[in-house]
């Protein structure tokens, strides 16, 4: 398969397409983010990269990340761990607060941002310094050591949170959130600063394509098993209220994030990561999801 070739005609297509979507920005620093930014990466095998555009320059990744706390989170928690949060699509908005008084405190799913708030609250439990020990986790599967936390994203992100601070309450009062909720927030508010690149990303994410192993190393970071049941969770959950559309669209396990990016995978193939900050009502990236249907098209496999 000619993937550059392949990368090269969607950016031509994406350039003629009208975008009618807005920038984030509930969260200010967001509202700043250069709305033309596009580009594209995608990662298939040792040492094979193909991508365009703003491929290499790092965006606020926000949503993506709780991906990666989920896995942290499955290797201490283990099993257990589904008896603090469920893993059903919720249909709702990813900051919704209206399910959790229904449900008795417990999130639908770990990728809202109630289920990921659950997620902060056993890494703040069980690690001596969660942030530190999560930027170890990402710079591990990427290999990048460079990676880091944008503290003013995570500023901006705090003093806006209000959602957030809602719900970790809210849970805590319905007996889901162990610690004090400071912690928990300041914890949550960082891992969605995390800046990383559409290759960064594409990196860190073929773990879950390539059943648990780093590619390029053999490394095992994760069980067959938690693989499969993230890459579930990515294909039910990973879109919001829009993951039956994502899944219709792309047909392909994935996450998004408010910063416009989102990243995909196909199991033992590839994993692909794209970046476009304007993003549709429903909080995904508008040019970025349009781009993911054309390569499942394009190259005729998806998932399904
Ligand atoms: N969907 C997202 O990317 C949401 C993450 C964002 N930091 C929030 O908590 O609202």
């Amino acid at each position: 398969m000619d993937y550059q070739k392949i990368l090269d005609s969607i950016n031509e297509e994406m350039s003629y397409r009208d975008v009618t979507g807005q920038v984030a920005s509930y969260i200010p620093e967001l509202a700043k983010v250069n709305p033309k930014k596009f580009g594209m990466h995608l990662y298939c095998g040792q040492n094979q990269h193909y991508g365009f555009g703003d491929h290499e320059e790092n965006f606020s990744v926000q949503s993506i990340t709780k991906v990666f706390t989920l896995a942290m989170t499955m290797k201490i928690m283990g099993e257990d761990l589904w008896k603090r949060v469920d893993v059903e699509p919720s249909g709702n908005p990813f900051n919704s607060l209206t399910q959790l008084e229904q449900e008795s405190g417990i999130p639908r799913n770990p990728f809202i941002n109630a289920g990921a708030l659950v997620i902060s609250d056993i890494l703040v439990d069980h690690l001596d310094d969660p942030k530190a020990e999560l930027l170890a986790f990402v710079r591990k599967i990427t290999g990048d050591d460079e990676i880091q936390y944008d503290g003013t994203i995570a500023a901006s992100e705090k003093s806006t949170g209000y959602r957030n601070i809602a719900l970790v309450n809210y849970m805590k009062a319905l007996g889901n959130i162990k610690c004090d909720v400071e912690p928990i927030l300041d914890f949550y508010f960082h891992q969605c600063s995390l800046a990383m690149s559409c290759k960064d990303l594409a990196k860190a994410f073929m773990i879950f394509a390539n059943k648990g192993n780093i590619l390029e190393t053999g490394e095992n970071i994760l069980k067959p098993e938690s693989v499969k049941r993230i890459n579930a969770l990515m294909q039910t959950c990973g879109f919001y209220d829009e993951a039956g559309e994502f899944s219709f669209e792309v047909g392909l396990p994935g996450k998004s994030g408010v910063g416009g990016g989102i990243v995909a995978i196909h199991p033992d193939n590839y994993s692909v990561a794209v970046w476009s900050p304007i993003l549709n009502p429903k909080g995904n990236s508008e040019l970025g999801m349009k781009a993911l249907e054309r390569l499942t098209t394009l190259t005729g496999v998806s998932v399904f």
